[in-house]
């Protein structure tokens, strides 16, 4: 069993942005956050780390966990029409009654370097020019670095949101790929994922893929992200027991993770570079 890991991947691609960045004006993100929720702050933290090593600016909108959805759209169509700003990004969860979705919308889908506006979804689903969600992107990037073919595979996807299964399936349908999408009503998951020879999970549920759920040789990438009591990060992936039958598996945390904020950082500095 081959671990198919995200963090030199995630170095390279950084390398290369702050490549990017430096070769023109400074490329600059806004981060809006509305929450005070531990996991998305972390993230937030996390992006403006990476930002500053590769010559991004990063401009945190802190607009506390009470924020109005008007004031959130305000703030979004404010920084959507800044020279200055070339990304925007909406962190979740928001406050009660504010929709991501309804709210994304406010994004202009040049700076949409997270894919969250709807349109950008809709175009990514016809075929024209549009910033993937970071972490769909991610996904493909460790299939592309680990040189697993797509072309007439049967790909199975765990997970239906707008931020990862849906957007995913478009790019591994662009790929040639035969691809089925799982979620929580679907019968006999194990039956549907065990004919994969690329599966990929994300539901945010620990352990939720075991080996019954695995074809032997199949690739598996974990995109689930799930806090242990301990304070640490596990996967929708049971990793010790699929490692006996997956033929290669991404590893939580130094799988998909890093890779993620990576291209988030490298769709900026190409949308600072947008003609
Ligand atoms: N590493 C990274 O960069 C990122 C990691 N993540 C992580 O990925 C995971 C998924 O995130 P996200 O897509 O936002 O989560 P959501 O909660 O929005 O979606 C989860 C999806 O999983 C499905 N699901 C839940 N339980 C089951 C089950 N028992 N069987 C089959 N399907 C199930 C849900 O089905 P239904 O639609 O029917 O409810 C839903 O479609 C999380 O752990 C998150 O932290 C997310 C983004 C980035
Ligand atoms: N619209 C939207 N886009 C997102 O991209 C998004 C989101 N919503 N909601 C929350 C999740 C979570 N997420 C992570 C990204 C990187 C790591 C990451 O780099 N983790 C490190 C480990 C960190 C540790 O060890 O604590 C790793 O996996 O190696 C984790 C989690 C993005 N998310």
């Amino acid at each position: 069993m081959k671990t198919l890991t995200g963090k030199d991947l995630a170095a390279a691609i950084r390398a290369q942005t702050a490549a990017e960045a430096t070769a023109g004006p400074q490329p600059r993100l806004a981060v809006v956050v509305a929450t005070a929720d531990d996991a998305g702050l972390w993230y937030v933290r996390s992006i403006a780390k990476a930002a500053a090593g590769v010559g991004i600016a990063c401009d945190l909108v802190d607009l506390g966990p009470d924020a109005r959805p008007e004031r959130i759209g305000e703030t979004l169509t404010r920084l959507s029409a800044d020279p200055n700003v070339h990304g925007v990004i909406l962190q979740t969860p928001l406050p009660a009654g504010a929709s991501a979705q309804e709210l994304a919308g406010s994004i202009d889908p040049r700076k949409d370097v997270d894919g969250a506006n709807p349109l950008s979804l809709g175009r990514l689903a016809a075929g024209l020019p549009a910033f993937p969600p970071a972490t769909a992107a991610a996904v493909m990037a460790l299939l592309d670095h680990y040189e697993v073919d797509l072309l007439g595979r049967r790909a199975v996807v765990v997970g239906r949101s707008t931020v990862v299964g849906k957007p995913l399936a478009h790019l591994l349908l662009d790929r040639h790929a035969t691809v089925t999408v799982c979620h929580s009503r679907t019968r006999d998951l194990a039956a549907v994922t065990s004919t994969a020879e690329v599966l990929v999970a994300a539901t945010g549920r620990a352990g939720l893929i075991g080996p019954a759920h695995v074809a032997p040789g199949a690739v598996v990438i974990d995109v689930g992200t799930n806090p242990t009591p301990d304070g640490g990060l596990t996967g929708d992936v049971d990793f010790d027991a699929v490692a006996g039958v997956a033929g290669a598996l991404t590893p939580v945390p130094g799988g998909v993770g890093p890779v993620t904020t990576a291209l988030l950082l490298r769709h900026t500095a190409r949308a600072a570079n947008l003609p």
